[in-house]
């Protein structure tokens, strides 16, 4: 049997824009705003409606005109939030007016209530009146105008996204429909959460972790497995995932006797893209395309090495970006920050490297344990240090590339 020709590995930025380039795009969707949370916007938002759509008071007090300052007025009706003044203010007068409500025609000023003394309907200034007169006025439009454009394509909907698509007067926005991914594990070590194990055994918690960092996304996930490591097997976990926009493999990726999803793939018609990435840990990172009848886009599949803190990096560095760009991101690459060391770090070696680390919000501490099997390093990060290939010791105090980790640390 000829073996396939071996390419090095592929550098990190390379490998991330061609999976990025591989992601399937899916059909849009026009959800409810309040239900659209985590999802990214198909189309520019633009606003429908003026906010405010008429001057507002900002305080409690009295509306009146500015050239009657500084007084007295005569108290002749009132402005609350959602019930305007009818009438229009003449030299003289003053209105009542509360927060959020409507500044009646012919006032330029609001006089804040702490500023004057009223009896009845004569109402004094006592303190200093507003400089500008227009002060406490949210003028209308201050917000944005009809036809403003408000977020770009490609914006994540969050709390204050989905508050500004309301507040232009979106009911529903045009987004992706939710994302189907499915979640393989594989080895046969391996035994599901809560069964009971031997000495051979280990639980499966690449799968549960790898759904976990997806659910902050649209996304529905199939688990599958564990599956045994057999060509037969991992071929019928890949059928069974057929119907998945991405499939996601932990384990297996590597070159041992027992390393098959590269073959199952070829097995199950899938086109093998691209195979290892020149960083650590994850190098054995495979990236297969297969197409269906009937399935508009091809199915992308991604082999992340069964090592947890392997598998825990090449998700953020591979899977979510995959993922965001797929659900139609505008940038679904993660962006480093750069901090300073707590303490030096060591010279690079020949790959880029991804190491477990804190940040305390003033410096960054490496874990001194960065074995990509162990589990407890990645459970205490809050952040990934990058260190590129072939860099030289960097004393303490130096900035690192650091990326932040959701839910990471003990915090
Ligand atoms: N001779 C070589 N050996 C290895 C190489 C190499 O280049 N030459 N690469 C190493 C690197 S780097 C990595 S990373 C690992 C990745 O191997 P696989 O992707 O084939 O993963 P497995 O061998 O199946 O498992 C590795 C390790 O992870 C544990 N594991 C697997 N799946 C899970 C899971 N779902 N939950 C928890 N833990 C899991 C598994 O038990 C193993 O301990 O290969 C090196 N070898
Ligand atoms: O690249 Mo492997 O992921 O070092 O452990």
């Amino acid at each position: 049997m000829n073996a396939p020709p071996r390419q090095p590995p592929l550098p990190l930025e390379q490998a991330q824009a061609r999976l990025i380039a591989l992601a399937p795009r899916l059909p849009i969707d026009h959800r409810a705003t309040a239900e659209a949370l985590g999802h990214y916007l198909a189309a520019p938002l633009v606003a429908t409606r003026t906010q405010p759509a008429t001057a507002l008071s900002a305080m409690d007090g009295y509306a009146l005109r500015s050239a009657d300052l500084p007084g007295p007025w005569t108290v002749v009706g009132e402005s609350a939030a959602g019930h305007p003044f009818a009438g229009t203010i003449a030299p003289g007068q003053a209105v009542r007016i509360s927060t959020g409500a409507a500044m009646p025609a012919g006032a330029d000023c609001v006089l804040l209530q702490e500023d004057c003394a009223r009896d009845g309907a004569a109402l004094a200034l006592t303190g200093t009146p507003p400089q500008p007169p227009s002060r406490h006025i949210r003028p209308a439009g201050m917000d944005f105008a009809a036809q403003d454009p408000l977020l770009p394509t490609g914006t994540r909907l969050g709390a204050a996204q989905i508050a500004l698509a309301i507040a232009a007067g979106h009911g529903h926005v045009p987004v992706c429909r939710r994302l189907r991914l499915a979640v393989i594990d594989s080895g046969d070590e391996l035994a599901s959460a809560g069964h009971a194990l031997q000495s051979h055994q280990i639980p499966a918690s690449n799968g549960p972790m790898l759904a976990a960092m997806a659910a902050a996304l649209p996304v529905d996930v199939q688990r599958i497995g564990p599956v045994p490591d057999r060509l037969d097997a991992l071929a019928a976990a890949l059928d069974s995932a057929r119907e998945a926009d991405i499939v996601v493999t932990s384990g297996g990726a590597s070159v041992g006797d027992h390393d098959l999803v590269r073959p199952a793939l070829e097995a199950v018609g899938a086109r093998i893209d691209f195979w290892r990435v020149a960083i650590k840990p994850g190098k054995p990172l495979l990236v297969g395309q297969r197409s269906a009848e009937g399935r508009a886009a091809p199915q992308v599949i991604l082999g992340l090495p069964g090592n947890p803190a392997s598998a825990y990096v090449t998700a953020h560095l591979f899977m979510l970006p995959l993922l965001r760009a797929a659900l139609g991101a505008a940038q679904p690459l993660p962006s480093p920050l750069h901090m300073p060391l707590a303490q030096p770090m060591p010279a690079g070696g020949g790959r880029t490297e991804f190491l477990r680390g804190h940040w305390d919000g003033v410096s960054v501490t490496l874990d001194p344990l960065q074995d990509s099997g162990a589990i407890a390093p990645i459970a205490r990060a809050n952040c990934l240090v990058q260190r590129e290939a072939g860099a030289a010791m960097q004393p303490e105090g130096s900035k690192v590339p650091i990326y932040l980790l959701e839910f990471g640390g003990f915090a």
